[in-house]
């Protein structure tokens, strides 16, 4: 078994909206961190929901650790950690008493996991959670996520609110949580600087659709962005282009091989907020 999560035509709306997710269709190997990239109002979190079974799909396989996951299939529910940055902690308890309450819900809760990460975060044992900062609940909600035996981790933007030393204090837990590639994250980040620091693999999703999934490695390498005028884009093999964007008179454009650019063309040097930036923006090349 290769994949710890399957997605296959996922497809939701909602009613009094006309947003519908797409035949949703991805997959995360062991060992991996999977970044999803989309701007607002994309579709991340009604992927993440209908994932979890937060949300009710109206078609679609999600297979989690192997097994077809179904309505009320609270046994792999345990196997899951999520960290949603709208979630709402029992405000009126401290960390080491909400600490307890855990230790009831999880079979495989670790005490000294969860110490560890309070401290490592820096938070307070003994002052109430409804007194904390947004970024030190995400930091909560993220040591508790990691704290119970997860082996798939959800996370929806998880280091939004969280100030330089606290992202780089998260991610860093985060590469140490898949190192033994038994265990894999997918995350959400509207900070692309984030993602492309610890993903490698990238999926883009725009208006309920996957754009592209690709790994890192691969988009960083082997894919390019050129720019070029109208008479140029038309010598860009059909099969390498992926987006492009601008005016009528010039183009950035995103393919997906840059060694099969026409000579008169090069690749400059970019970054993942720039294809980014390409695919949400600009059109299908
Ligand atoms: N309960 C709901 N009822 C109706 N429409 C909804 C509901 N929840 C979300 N939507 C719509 O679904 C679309 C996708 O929303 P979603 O929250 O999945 O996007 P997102 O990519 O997570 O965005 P963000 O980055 O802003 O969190 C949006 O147009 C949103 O308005």
């Amino acid at each position: 078994m290769t994949n710890i999560l399957e997605v296959q035509e996922l497809n939701k709306t909602y009613e009094e909206s006309t947003f519908g997710l797409q035949d949703i269709t991805f997959s995360i190997p062991y060992g991996s961190i999977v970044g999803f990239i989309g701007e607002n109002g994309a579709g991340k979190s009604t992927t993440m929901g209908s994932i979890l079974g937060t949300l009710q799909k109206d078609s679609g396989t999600i297979k989690m650790f192997g097994e077809v996951m179904n309505a009320g299939d609270v046994h792999l529910k345990d196997d899951i950690g999520v960290v949603f940055d709208t979630m709402k902690l029992l405000g009126g308890l401290t960390v080491a008493k909400l600490e307890r309450v855990f230790r009831e819900i999880y079979s495989n809760w670790s005490k000294e996991t969860y110490f560890q990460l309070i401290q490592l975060f820096s938070l307070p044992k003994n002052k109430k959670v409804s007194g904390f900062s947004r970024g030190m609940s995400m930091k909560l909600s993220i040591a508790v996520a990691l704290s119970h035996g997860a082996k798939l981790l959800i996370l929806d933007e998880a280091t939004a609110g969280l100030d330089a030393g606290g992202r780089e204090d998260v991610l860093d837990v985060l590469k140490t949580f898949v190192k033994d590639q038994d265990r894999s994250i997918l995350m959400s980040s509207h900070i692309s600087s984030d993602i492309e620091q610890i993903a490698d693999q990238l999926i883009f999703i725009k208006g309920g659709r996957i754009l592209l999934q690709a790994s890192k490695d691969k988009i960083l390498h082997t894919y390019g962005i050129t720019q070029c005028d109208p008479i140029h884009y038309e010598t860009i093999p059909n099969e390498i282009r992926v987006a492009k964007r601008g005016s009528s008179s010039f183009f950035d454009v995103l393919v997906s091989d840059k060694e099969k650019l026409p000579q008169a063309l090069q690749s400059k040097p970019f970054t993942i907020d720039d294809v980014t930036l390409l695919l949400m923006r600009g059109e299908r090349g």
